[in-house]
C-alpha cells in the first residue's frame, strides 16, 4: 500500500493523480491540469457547463468517453482503479422493468454476485424510500429516482466513489439531508463529487477545485471540517469568495 492510501478491509481507498489536458471531439476542452484526489476524502469539481467533468470521471471510471486525455491517470497505490470504482451518474439508468430495490442490487448481479435485498431495503429505507421498494421507476418522481441511484451506488461499497452532481434534483431539506447521509457512508472513501453548487461543495468538501478551459484551480475552504454548517459564517464567506471566482462577481452578472 502506497503512502497516504486508506485501508478499508481488503480493499484500500487509494489517491488517485490526474495530469494532462482534456481534448473534446470538437477540439481542446481543458489546458494542462495536474489534480490529485486526495485518499479517503471528499475531493470536489466545480465548472461551467460543457467544460468535460462528466468526461473526467467516465474517464476515471475507465468508461467510454467521445473526450481523450493526453496524460496519464494513476493510484498511489499503483493498483488498477477501475474494479474499485462506483459510479453515480446523471442519468440514473435505472432499468424500467425492476422494482426499486432490485435495482439497488442489479450491477452486483450482473457481475454474478449474490444480491443482498435486506441491505438493499436498508439503504432505501435510509434515503426515504422505505415505502417506495417495490415501486418501479415510472412510478417514482425524479428525485426519489435520484434517491434510489444514491443507495444503489453506496450499496457498491466500493473504496472509490464517482458521484455527477447526485443531489441535483432533490428538494433543498431532502438534499441537505442526503449530503449528510453520504458523508457518514462515504466517509473514508476516495470521493470525487461534481456539483454546479457552490454551496454543495462547501458543505461537503476536503478539497475544492473550480475546472475552466485553462485548467484546474484550487479553492480556498473553511477550516471546519466537513460536512459544514451552510449558515456559519465563514461557510457564507467562502461562498462568496468562490461565486467571485467563477465569475459572479457582482449583483449585476448575476442577474
Ligand atoms: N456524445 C458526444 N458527442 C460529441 N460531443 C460530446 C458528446 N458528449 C459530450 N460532448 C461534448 O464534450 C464536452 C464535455 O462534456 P461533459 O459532459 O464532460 O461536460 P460537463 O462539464 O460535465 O458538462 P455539464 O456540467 O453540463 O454536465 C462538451 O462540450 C460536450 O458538448
Amino acid at each position: 500500500m502506497g503512502h497516504g492510501a486508506v485501508a478499508r478491509g481488503s480493499m484500500t481507498a487509494p489517491a488517485v493523480h490526474l495530469s494532462g489536458a482534456l481534448h473534446g471531439a470538437a477540439g481542446p476542452l481543458i489546458d494542462h491540469f495536474d489534480l490529485t484526489l486526495k485518499a479517503g476524502q471528499w475531493n470536489v469539481l466545480l465548472g461551467p457547463s460543457g467544460v468535460g467533468k462528466t468526461s473526467l470521471l467516465r474517464l476515471l471510471a475507465g468508461l467510454p468517453t467521445v473526450a481523450r486525455l493526453e496524460g496519464r491517470i494513476a493510484t498511489d497505490d499503483d493498483r488498477p482503479l477501475a474494479p474499485r470504482v462506483a459510479m453515480m451518474a446523471q442519468d440514473d439508468q435505472l432499468l424500467p422493468w425492476a422494482y426499486a430495490v432490485e435495482n439497488v442490487t442489479i450491477p452486483a448481479r450482473l457481475r454474478g454476485e449474490r444480491a443482498d435485498p435486506d441491505r438493499a431495503a436498508a439503504l432505501l429505507a435510509e434515503v426515504g424510500l422505505r415505502a417506495e421498494l417495490r415501486r418501479k421507476p415510472a412510478q417514482l418522481s425524479a428525485g426519489q429516482r435520484q434517491r434510489v441511484t444514491l443507495a444503489r451506488t453506496l450499496y457498491e461499497d466500493r473504496p472509490v466513489v464517482l458521484l455527477d452532481e447526485p443531489f441535483s434534483a432533490l428538494d433543498v431539506v431532502t438534499r441537505l439531508k442526503m449530503q449528510d447521509l453520504a458523508a457518514r457512508l462515504l466517509c473514508g472513501r476516495t470521493v470525487l463529487l461534481i456539483t454546479h453548487d457552490p454551496a454543495e461543495a462547501l458543505r461537503l468538501a476536503d478539497h475544492a477545485w473550480i475546472v475552466s478551459r485553462h485548467g484546474v484551480a484550487p479553492c480556498p475552504l473553511p477550516k471546519t471540517p466537513p460536512p459544514r454548517r451552510i449558515d456559519a459564517p465563514e461557510t457564507l464567506a467562502a461562498q462568496a469568495d468562490l461565486l467571485r471566482r467563477m465569475g459572479l462577481a457582482s449583483p449585476a452578472q448575476v442577474a
